[in-house]
């Protein structure tokens, strides 16, 4: 007997070996996908009717700073330097591993009632981020965010926390958990410390989570500094790799972007937080074009102001579009890929797409709703139409987190008001230090 079947809905499998189906079934066991058919005798402790339903594989959200959650709204419609440096990061030293407990409690929740089933994190108080996870029932890639700043006793500390977090969480939570290296950004570490990560990451096999080139002050900063580019400066250094996550790439050449794709380096492309702060624009298309892993993230909830991915792939969507002058740009077939198989790949889980054998890390979008009807093209409705709030059931590792809308895995009122309360001892604490 299976633990769960999943069956009347349209199976958008997003596996390019599979046709989709438009009335299946998925059958779950052990955490795994066992079987995706049109109709199957199996039996389950738990079967779920999708009918006017999309089951389709859950989001991987690749670049996010979870415990921002409490900064959300905080500093709005400024330049990323003067809201990073005047307003977050004074915020951020009064934050105690409680404030990001409960920030990221109340992130995930966000994601799991958004259909994410997967984040990549970069913060403080990891193993608080840590505890969190491993009781949502979520997957992520988290890393410890190390800002060296060019201080070398700094920068040993640094490592150190980088390394203890990454040595007791790499593979916790039944592999749910996977740990990585975070420097910063060139911007923040010099190139000593960024070699020291690159073969601590190597001795250690974990990855590395790092933001590239999202300013064009950044940009200007490495030339006067090295010479040259960050993608050039860490290709100097042989930082990359299929193991790195690079957030943002925005002010890349075409050089820049060959040097990225040769090296299989993951890029996440997070356009609502660069368009919020202005940064730029990432070029994907031509990313995509030379074959690069290009996935989709959020960034914090503090230039964002949410972690909802079906936003983020219609900003990604419109975005290349006007960029390029081209409507023809990253339809919505890609974005979904992008949001979903390369974020899986980006964060090396067997996830992102509805396969016998993949983890059954799946989400049911519910179709019947004034702004989803009619529905000729179920990629289009879900890049162009649909939001967070369509999702109905979200499945991570074969357990239900959220079930027709009702949060299973933890006290849904209870996360709301902690951060709440959280949120507001915390900026209490920030006014009383001006
Ligand atoms: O868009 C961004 N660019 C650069 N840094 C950021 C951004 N969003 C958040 N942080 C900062 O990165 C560190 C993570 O450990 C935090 O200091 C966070 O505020
Ligand atoms: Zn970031």
């Amino acid at each position: 007997m299976a633990d769960i079947i999943i069956k009347n809905g349209y199976i958008l499998t997003m596996d390019p070996s599979a046709d989709n189906i438009k009335n299946g079934v998925v059958v779950i066991e052990d955490g795994r996908i066992t079987d995706v058919c049109e109709k199957t005798e199996e039996t389950a402790d738990t079967v779920i009717d999708a009918q006017g339903s999309v089951v389709m594989p859950g989001f991987v959200n690749t670049h996010t700073h979870a415990g921002m959650t409490l900064f959300r709204g905080y500093a709005d419609d400024l330049a990323l330097s003067d809201w990073l440096e005047n307003h977050i990061w004074p915020a951020e030293v009064e934050l105690t591993g409680s404030d990001v407990y409960a920030g990221t409690r109340l992130a995930c929740l966000e994601m799991i009632k958004s259909g994410t089933i997967a984040f990549a994190d970069m913060y403080f108080f990891m193993d608080e981020v840590g505890k969190v996870v491993e009781s949502s029932g979520l997957r992520a890639a988290l890393s410890y965010g190390m800002i060296e700043l060019w201080d070398e006793e700094k920068g040993k500390r640094e490592l150190k926390e980088g390394k203890s977090f990454v040595n007791e969480w790499n593979g916790k939570a039944d592999g749910r958990i996977s740990a990585m290296y975070g420097p910063h950004a060139p911007n923040t570490c010099s190139k000593e410390f960024l070699m020291k990560v690159r073969e601590q990451a190597t001795e250690d096999n974990a990855k590395i989570h790092i933001h590239v080139l999202e300013t064009e002050a950044e940009l200007n900063q490495m030339k006067e500094q090295y010479g040259m580019c960050s993608v050039n400066m860490l290709d100097s250094i042989d930082f990359f790799g299929p193991d790195v996550l690079a957030a943002h790439c925005i002010w890349l050449s075409d050089g820049d972007m060959d040097i990225l794709r040769n090296n299989n380096v993951n890029i996440s492309h997070n356009p609502v937080s660069n368009m919020k702060l202005a940064s730029g624009i990432a070029p994907v298309t031509k990313l995509l074009d030379r074959g690069a892993n290009v996935c989709l993230g959020t960034d914090g909830c503090a230039s964002n102001n949410n972690l909802g991915m079906f936003e983020e792939m219609k900003a990604a969507a419109l975005l290349q579009k006007v960029d390029t002058m081209d409507p023809m740009a990253l339809p919505a077939r890609q974005v979904l890929e992008m949001a979903t198989v390369n974020g899986a790949k980006a964060l090396d889980i067997n996830s992102g797409m509805i396969r016998k054998g993949y983890n059954a890390d799946v989400i049911i979008v519910d179709m019947n709703k004034a702004h989803l009807n009619p529905l000729y093209d179920v990629p289009s409705h879900l890049v162009y139409s649909a939001g967070s709030s369509d999702v109905r059931t979200t499945i991570v590792n074969g357990k239900v987190l959220m079930d027709d809308y009702g949060v299973v895995c933890m006290d849904e009122q209870k996360v709301i008001d902690e951060a709440r309360d959280a949120a507001a001892d915390l900026i209490s604490r920030v006014d009383a230090k001006k």
